[in-house]
């Protein structure tokens, strides 16, 4: 194989983490030329309407998926918390690259963190997951939608919508707007989306060269982690239209996850850690699903 055609949506962070995928399977594989296939999809075109009422975060995928069945394009690259906790039959993640920041950022023009807003004060985040952390935190604060790429969204702040948004460090840092985050908002006290912060590659599982050519950029702690952290969301079926949360940190053999789940309309929250084996990062995630489940999450998922 001596060309990879990669398939990419054409936001400006999308474009950056393909070349950044892009750039690294050149240094890999010296000789194999590297393109990217610019493609938009539905999740990028409707922006009138929630992402939960279009079909949900699979549509970022679902036109880069069918552009490799129709043999367009050998792979696509994703955020990996952008990818549904079931992949499509017939396609595989050969690679996920090392993760960058996991945390989330506050991101405003006129206060340092979220302690320092005023009564009232008006936050911008239409992720669900953001919401119910914030509600938890600041029962006061007016939380309004914020849709479209992280470009958009800061142009959104700047215009004066809103006091303060919460967006991804790691996305910041890729564009070049590393000096926007007024403070990281960290784990254990907040908690990121399942793999924020990773990368990953999605190929055809039947390709088995263009699998072999990904795998080269697979980091295998940063794949423990995000296993377990997968694996807990996937068991309190999460998708991007539930509150989940969930961090996990390998030191040594040892595998931390911190999880939550929230209520987007009130406040409540429930929260979880447990330790466990490296070589097992899904039984940790079930079992501290297990325990969320303990303190009421089917109920505040409105699964029971
Ligand atoms: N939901 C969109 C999205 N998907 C991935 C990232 C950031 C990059 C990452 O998490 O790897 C973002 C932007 C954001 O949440 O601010």
């Amino acid at each position: 194989m001596n060309l990879l055609r990669i398939a990419t949506r054409k936001s400006p962070l999308a474009l950056w983490q393909s070349e950044h995928v892009a750039a690294a399977l050149r240094a890999a594989h010296p000789g194999l030329e590297v393109v990217l296939v610019p493609m938009s999809t539905r999740g990028d075109e409707v922006l009138d309407r929630s992402l939960a009422a279009i079909g949900g975060k699979g549509l970022f995928l679902k036109e880069l998926e069918l552009a490799m069945l129709r043999g367009e394009a050998d792979c696509a690259v994703h955020s990996l918390k952008d990818v549904p906790m079931e992949l499509e039959p017939g396609f595989a993640l050969p690679a996920i690259l090392q993760r960058a920041d996991h945390a989330d950022a506050f991101v405003s023009n006129a206060y340092d963190d979220i302690a320092a807003l005023p009564q009232g004060a008006v936050v911008g985040t239409s992720s669900l997951r953001r919401q119910a952390q914030l509600r938890a935190l600041r029962p006061d604060l007016q939380l309004r939608d914020l849709r479209g790429n992280v470009n958009t969204r800061l142009g959104k702040l700047d215009a004066g919508e809103y006091d303060a948004i919460v967006l991804a460090c790691a996305g910041l840092q890729r564009l070049g707007f590393e000096a926007r985050i007024r403070s990281r908002m960290d784990a254990p006290h907040w908690l990121p989306a399942p793999a924020q912060g990773a990368i990953a590659i999605e190929c055809r599982d039947d390709d088995a060269s263009t699998r072999a050519l990904c795998a080269t950029l697979d980091h295998a702690d940063t794949r423990t982690c995000v296993e377990a952290e997968r694996a807990m969301n996937r068991a309190l079926h999460g998708s991007c239209h539930v509150p989940v949360a969930a961090y996990a940190q390998l030191a040594g053999e040892h595998l931390h996850l911190h999880g939550l789940v929230g209520s987007a309309g009130d406040g409540r929250a429930v929260r979880a850690q447990a330790q466990g084996r490296g070589d097992a990062p899904e039984c940790l995630g079930l079992e501290v699903a297990d325990l969320l489940r303990a303190q009421g999450a089917d109920a505040l998922l409105g699964l029971d």
